[in-house]
């Protein structure tokens, strides 16, 4: 399960404070995969960055009781300098897993082609996205946390691959999704949640999330 419990974060802009979260508590258990809905901007990126333990709150408390992914396309771990194959095969080793199925896994779903063994310094965006999606299918976590849903790569043989093998993790595994449509959240998650000024509004069906949303959004 991953659990926040009374947690607060704001921003200083320098003019104001930028609220995110105001004591908002909620739990998300193993096989119960949630979409977050929110407008652009109000800290969906932050949410998902916290939920990782990349953000520290203000206040409150974040409980982690299962294995929680880094964010999708979060290239923090990701040395630019040397290869994705030397990155993969690092990483692997960071979590106990075998090196050479993280490597050849990775190799095989972001297809790179000679590119998997050059310095990630000299990928294309698109090209660094298949990598770190790539990466953390091969690494076995309990709960996948996506910001805005797919990795931005326009190579439809990888999208293919790469939606085919996050449906059937869907099985087994628990998603947490942030973005600002819902359609994107239709694929991946029944329960939802509306994001917006401050407060995770709870529903248990993405209709329901939709319509607070579409009220919140459009009027
Ligand atoms: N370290 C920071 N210092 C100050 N303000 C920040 C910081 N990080 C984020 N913010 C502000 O907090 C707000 C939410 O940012 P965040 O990136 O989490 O939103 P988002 O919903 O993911 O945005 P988008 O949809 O545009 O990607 C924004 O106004 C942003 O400028």
């Amino acid at each position: 399960m991953l659990e926040f419990d009374m947690v607060s974060k704001s921003f200083w802009t320098g003019t104001q404070r930028k609220v995110i979260l105001d004591r908002v508590s909620f739990r998300v258990d193993l096989g119960e995969s949630l979409g977050i809905l929110a407008p652009n901007g109000t800290g969906k990126t932050t949410v998902i960055k916290m939920m990782a333990g990349l953000e520290k709150p203000d206040e409150g408390e974040i409980r982690r009781g299962c294995r929680i992914s880094f964010p999708l396309g979060f290239m923090g771990g990701v040395v630019s300098k040397i290869s994705a194959k030397e990155n993969a095969r690092f990483i692997a080793r960071l979590y106990g897993l075998d090196p050479d199925y993280v490597e050849s896994f990775c190799r095989w779903l972001c297809d790179l082609k000679e590119y998997f063994d050059q310095p990630i310094g000299t990928y294309s965006s698109g090209m660094r996205a298949r990598f770190t999606f790539a990466l953390m299918l091969a690494l076995d976590f309990d709960m996948y946390l996506i910001d805005e849903g797919m990795p931005n790569s326009t190579d439809a043989n990888f999208n293919k691959k790469a939606g085919d093998l996050l449906a059937e993790r869907l099985r087994t595994t628990t998603i947490i999704i942030v973005s600002h449509q819902p359609q994107i959240l239709e694929k991946f998650a029944r329960k939802a949640a509306v994001l917006m000024d401050g407060k995770l509004h709870m529903f248990d069906t993405l209709e329901e999330a939709k319509r607070l949303y579409d009220y919140e959004t459009q009027g």
